[in-house]
């Protein structure tokens, strides 16, 4: 049996309008996974309701075969077993850094207290920051006193909310790098939503693609990106240019290769720098748009360019 079974997950706020759809998956002890899907796809809903803090209108989630009720059904909701984590942090503002990892402990033992407090104050390199106010620390920083609460109850499943989304992309790189190696050591299971792909990319070996409250793919990267089960999942990875009469047929940027001379030809309407190439916005004769990579940076707005691109780098998506 999996760590975490989760099955045929639905929930709905209004009737008729499911936020979560037949929801099922099974996570591996240890195992760290990326949800991935636009605002409103239904991620923090599922996180919830994986947390015991939301109600289902159907469908089991088992922790080690364990039931997970619903709020409804128990007069404290949730479990120190599962902790989820938000993106705003959720910190207290009139609490220091030390009190803020120790509140979860209130019940416990003193000694206990001061020794598993000590402990995360290390494991996230917090030591130097336990007297200070939140609002004295940076987002990363309260970021991690945010994972070091949760962390305090030695939950078996974190589940983290968007937690980089406040970060700036410094902040975020070298976060979710020192995060990665410490929940690899925890060997606690972690399922993190997010709708940044790179991100996900970063700090999961394994993704999971949500629309609109449905499951629509589970894979590795490499394999999702090479085989895209619909348009969605394609377009998490990459802007999709549509091949003239060739429907539902499209060509990723990067694999557009751009000539002088010989090609379909476009004229550059827009260029910007990026830090690999310049990105063209080209339109077609047929005035349709296309976004194609200059690596070498050799073309100017205004100018025609011609394409090519290999017939076997098309991708087919019907849906
Ligand atoms: N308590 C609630 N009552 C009514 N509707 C809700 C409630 N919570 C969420 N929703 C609706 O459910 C849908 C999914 O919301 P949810 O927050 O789960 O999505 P999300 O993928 O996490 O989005 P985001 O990335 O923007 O946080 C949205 O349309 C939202 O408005």
């Amino acid at each position: 049996m999996a760590f975490l079974e989760i099955q045929s997950i639905h929930k709905s706020f209004q009737p008729g309008q499911h936020v979560v759809s037949n929801f099922s998956i099974s996570l591996q002890k240890g195992q760290i996974t990326a949800l991935v899907g636009e605002s409103g796809s239904g991620k923090s809903t599922l996180l919830r309701i994986l947390a015991g803090l939301e109600n289902r209108d159907s469908g089991e989630v088992f922790l080690e075969g364990t039931r997970i009720q619903n709020p409804k059904e128990k007069l404290v909701p949730g479990y120190d077993e599962i902790q989820l984590v938000y993106q705003d942090y959720h910190l207290y503002p009139s609490s220091t850094v030390e009190e803020n990892i120790s509140r979860p402990l209130l019940q416990y033992d003193k000694a206990y207290k001061a020794r598993r407090v000590k402990e995360l104050l290390k494991l996230l390199d917090l030591e130097a920051f336990r007297d200070k106010l939140p609002r004295h620390l940076s987002g990363g920083q309260q970021q991690k006193v945010a994972i070091a609460r949760a962390l305090s109850l030695e939950p078996s499943v974190l589940l983290l909310d968007e937690p980089f989304s406040s970060l700036d992309g410094i902040q975020r790189r070298e976060l979710i790098a020192e995060l990665k190696d410490m929940f690899g050591n925890l060997g606690v299971t972690v399922l993190f939503v997010t709708h940044d792909l790179d991100d996900a990319l970063q700090m999961a070996p394994e993704l999971v693609i949500i629309q609109k409250g449905k499951l629509i793919q589970r894979g590795r990267p490499e394999e999702i990106f090479a085989k895209p089960k619909n348009l969605y999942a394609a377009k998490l990875f990459s802007h999709l240019n549509p091949v003239p009469e060739k429907n539902k047929t499209y060509v990723r940027p990067a694999d557009v290769q751009l000539f002088k001379t010989s090609g379909m030809p476009a004229k550059v309407v827009d260029k910007q720098y990026l830090i690999h190439y310049n990105q063209l916005t080209v339109a077609l004769q047929g005035g349709e748009k296309w976004l194609v990579e200059d690596k070498r940076r050799i073309f100017d707005t205004g100018e025609l360019v011609f394409l090519k691109w290999e017939e076997k780098l098309e991708l087919i998506l019907l849906s």
